[in-house]
């Protein structure tokens, strides 16, 4: 089962501070749609707006048409996994997998045993008592296992260590390809988790950069090399991200769709077309202006 979101002209202010500045966008069902920012760019304030955790100062959030605000019926299907402060929570692993499970309606406990097992979680150890890196799996295993139709992770990879991590992007896609579900994955480790998504959405100071599919944003991006005034000549028009210098030769970094025909111009001329990463990207589309 899985839900589709919308979002219109989304806004969220602390007193006087604008921390979403008139956000829209549609989730489609079934997908992983990853969120990227920098720090502050607003990525908890938008996922907990979706979680329902607070209320927005102006715009709607709809789920499958409906407002999921005091919405009970749409929040039993929606589960937001965060870094949680543990330091006072006594219950032991085993009793929050139960908790969870008595309010999750689509909850897979055969499921959640595996990933216990994968994770090497201590069922009988009070939660407090676990070490940052499994709280976050014990984290991730109680998103995964809720398999609820939306499930938000943001940043829920805090504290793994790279094994671990591996372990939950590659449970994460076996689980979504045998039972889909709308899947928001907030993140700055972009080169690490771009194979992940499906759709990409980058927001930087509280405003929406882009959405789009990850196949096409890979595809759009390209790093031209070659003689400095050919390279100049070809981008000359084009969305210029970066630049570098070495010598007589250039490289150059942009963004936008790069025809067949530019292509094999660029290449008559002695220019190497290069792909560019989704990090590349997002480094670039939110970097600071000097
Ligand atoms: N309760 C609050 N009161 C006032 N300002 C807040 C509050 N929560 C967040 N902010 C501000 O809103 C902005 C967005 O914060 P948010 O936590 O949503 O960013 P983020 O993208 O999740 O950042 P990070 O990657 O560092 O976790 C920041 O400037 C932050 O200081």
């Amino acid at each position: 089962m899985t839900i589709d979101v919308d979002v219109r002209n989304l806004s969220l202010k602390y007193n006087d501070f604008e921390a979403l500045k008139n956000i829209s966008f549609h989730l489609e069902s079934g997908k992983i749609h990853g969120i990227l920012g920098r720090n502050g760019a607003g990525k908890t304030s938008l996922l907990s707006l979706l979680a329902s955790f607070r209320e927005s100062s102006e715009g709607s959030v709809k789920m499958d048409g409906e407002k999921p605000f005091e919405n009970a019926n749409i929040m039993q299907k929606v589960t937001f996994i965060y870094e949680k402060d543990y330091k006072d929570e006594t219950e032991k692993v085993k009793g929050m997998l139960e908790a969870v499970e008595r309010y999750r309606p689509d909850f897979d406990t055969n499921y959640a045993d595996h990933l216990v097992k994968i994770f090497k979680l201590p069922l009988e150890k009070p939660v407090n008592k676990l070490s940052k890196g499994m709280q976050s799996a014990l984290n991730v295993t109680m998103g995964l296992a809720s398999r609820s139709p939306l499930t938000i992770f943001d940043e829920a990879y805090l504290g793994m260590d790279a094994p671990t991590r591996e372990i939950f992007y590659k449970e994460l896609l076996a689980d979504q390809s045998e039972h889909p579900r709308t899947i928001i994955l907030s993140t700055h480790l972009v080169s690490e988790m771009d194979y992940l998504f499906d759709e990409v959405i980058i927001i930087d100071k509280g405003a929406l950069v882009l959405q789009e599919e990850y196949e096409t944003l890979a595809s759009r991006g390209a790093s031209i090399t070659g003689v400095t005034n050919l390279v100049d000549d070809f981008v000359s028009g084009m969305h210029q991200l970066s630049e570098q210098k070495l010598g007589g030769t250039k490289s150059v970094m942009v963004y936008g769709d790069i025809s067949d025909k530019q292509r094999n111009e660029a290449q008559q001329k002695g220019l190497e077309v290069g792909p560019i990463s989704l990090q590349d990207l997002f480094i670039h589309l939110t970097r600071e202006e000097a």
